[in-house]
């Protein structure tokens, strides 16, 4: 059943309270619900993913342009001293999906190094990646694109499972493309093939896979909870409510099982009981900030704002970290992309054969298909300190091609010719961020600071990317098809200019919850991700990892949802 307002809800107490319908949360609510006989309570601050405008939200060729709508929160950070001062967007989805419904739809599980980590970090085998293979199966399958072009070579489909969630190619490869993947045979030591960067193999160049499946968007909602929707009657969704905090509704003060909720600021509040546990889904920014609203965080913060400290919890909302992003770009000798996008009669006529058969360019992933996760070189200066990623396997920064223009922040973008794209992502950045309150009330936005390149690590690392992604271009696969960069960037200094000057938030922010060894004072989840120092409550979500991913994110988030589900599902013998 759906709910649109507190008040319409016929009972306040259920067995299950899951907060926030977003990726981990619908995977939550849809899992525990599969036993009949346990009550599950979804509520969801955002909107539906089915109502006004949502085409936006479905359509694979309008997947980015959600963010900065009603769907998205609208968050901005704080300014930026890495980043010249600036301040930016920092979207993360208000809708059914939370942030699977409006991101850019890639997958990628990342390195098998990253889950072993966390296994070691938390003290539990049962995150090793051997270990979660069965929920990784459980969650995701490969799906053809809608043309049926034949994707052998381009993926192993003996790393896919038999999941809800589908990931598939793009449809319509690209010369860029091409040229790419001709690389990787060229100059085969430096820049390896990978067949399925899903693998757990996270290194080298291979082809995308987005959640993309039967022509439209696959996001936690549509492979998920509207399924589950369909045809439970014990699980109930209640939306455009926003949980502000967690209390005591009797028994021990620790023992958190009470949600309060309420439409806006000035609205009724409402308080929903849980018998058994508050699942707290709310993603980076949202779960630490209801944590903290409920006492449990760094003393100091809640004492600025009066809030009763329950637990002292240092590490909440503290060791933020999030993946910058930049671009570069290039004219082209070839056919891309680029005349289409600046043909507004092109885009039409291709959305409306999308919408007459689910074909054509809006039905699958086209600009952006390639990829290339690498490392640092083993006696690089930037490693003499340590190294951040998560093992020899594993990714320092990626680059990535994208068949237009794409332009950094406010660059102007050319009217006419052929260009490609280029960008930079640090995957393992060891700059360290945070999310604070800026008052007492849920309503307001928290202080989002992700400290973005303030380490010589960052930025030296993105000085080598750079160089890297010239010297891939520079392979005579591109003989004939690159012409000049829009920006000549030859020296350090120039480099670092234009990266402080270019870097914006890839959003893919974790760690804002860690994970971490039952018996350690640090972190803020154990390993089975219950709230240390309270009873009742766990948090699944993307604020667990206790570093970034070296891969991109959501992938990693359903994994951790569909294995908590199942921890869940075991402590109450569900
Ligand atoms: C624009 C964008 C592009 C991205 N591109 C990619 C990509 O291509 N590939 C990739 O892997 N990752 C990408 N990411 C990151 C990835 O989508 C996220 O890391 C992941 O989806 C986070 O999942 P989550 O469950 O932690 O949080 P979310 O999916 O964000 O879910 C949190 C949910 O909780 C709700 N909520 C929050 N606070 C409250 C509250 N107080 N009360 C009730 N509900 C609340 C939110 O509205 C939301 O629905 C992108 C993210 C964005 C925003």
């Amino acid at each position: 059943r759906i709910f649109t307002a507190p008040e319409q809800l016929t009972t306040t107490s259920y067995d299950f309270i899951v907060v926030g319908a977003g990726t981990a949360g619908c995977v939550i609510a849809s899992r525990l619900s599969e036993n009949p006989s346990a009550t599950v309570l979804l509520i969801e601050a955002g909107v539906s993913d089915n109502g006004t405008d949502s085409a936006v939200l479905s359509t694979p060729f309008l997947a980015a342009q959600a963010v900065g709508t009603i769907f998205d929160w609208n968050y901005t950070t704080t300014s930026q001293v890495g980043l010249n001062g600036r301040t930016m967007p920092y979207p993360r989805g208000f809708v059914l999906g939370g942030s699977s419904s409006i991101n850019s739809m890639v997958y990628a599980r990342g390195p098998s190094e990253d889950w072993d980590r966390i296994a070691t970090t938390s003290g539990d085998d049962g995150w090793s990646w051997n270990n979660l293979q069965q929920f990784i199966f459980k969650n995701e399958r490969h799906a053809p694109a809608w043309n049926n072009r034949s994707n052998v070579g381009e993926y192993n489909p003996k790393v896919h499972g038999h999941g809800p969630l589908m990931t598939s190619l793009t449809a319509n490869p690209s010369e860029l493309d091409h040229r790419v993947i001709n690389t990787t045979a060229e100059l085969a030591d430096e820049f390896p093939f990978n067949l399925d960067l899903n693998s757990g193999d996270g290194l080298g160049f291979g082809w995308l896979q987005s959640t993309i499946g039967d022509s439209a968007r696959s996001s936690s909602a549509t492979a998920y909870l509207h399924p589950a929707l369909n045809s439970r009657s014990n699980l109930d969704l209640l939306l455009n409510t926003q949980v502000m905090n967690l209390i005591s509704t009797g028994g021990a003060a620790t023992t958190l099982n009470g949600v309060r909720a309420s439409q806006s600021e000035t609205a009724a509040n409402f308080t929903f009981t849980a018998a058994k546990e508050v699942i707290l889904s709310a993603g980076t920014i949202g779960t630490p900030q209801i944590l903290m609203l409920s006492g449990v965080g760094p003393k100091e913060e809640l004492e600025k704002f009066d809030i009763t400290t329950l637990v002292d919890a240092p590490d909440v909302g503290r060791n933020m970290q999030d993946q910058p992003i930049f671009f570069l770009q290039w004219a082209a000798n070839g056919d891309t992309l680029f005349s289409f996008l600046n043909d507004p009669d092109a885009i039409n006529a291709a959305l409306a054969q999308y919408e007459q058969n689910k074909t054509g360019l809006a039905a699958s992933s086209i600009v952006f298909n390639t990829i290339g996760f690498l490392r640092l070189p083993d006696n690089s200066s930037l490693l003499e300190n340590g190294d951040p990623s998560s093992g020899p396997h594993a990714a320092h920064y990626q680059i990535s091609f994208i068949d237009t223009f794409n332009g950094n922040g406010n660059q102007v973008a050319p009217t006419d010719g052929n260009w490609i794209s280029g960008s930079v992502v640090l995957i393992s950045p060891t700059s360290r961020g945070s999310i604070n309150l800026t008052s007492s009330s849920a309503f307001d936005h928290p202080l989002i600071d992700p400290s973005f390149f303030t380490t010589s690590f960052d930025i030296g690392t993105a000085i080598e990317a750079v160089k890297t992604l010239q010297t891939f271009l520079a392979a005579s696969a591109f003989d004939g098809f690159i012409g000049s960069p829009v920006t000549n960037l030859t020296t350090d200094a120039q480099i670092e200019a234009y990266v402080r000057a270019a870097a914006v938030t890839i959003k893919h922010c974790v760690s804002t919850a860690k994970i971490s060894k039952a018996n350690e004072t640090g972190g803020v989840v154990g390993p089975h991700l219950q709230v240390k120092g309270v009873d009742g409550v766990r948090v699944v979500d993307a604020s667990i990892f206790p570093f970034t991913v070296g891969g991109f994110p959501q992938a990693e988030v359903y994994i951790v949802a569909e294995r908590a589900a199942s921890l869940i599902k075991e402590t109450w013998s569900l």
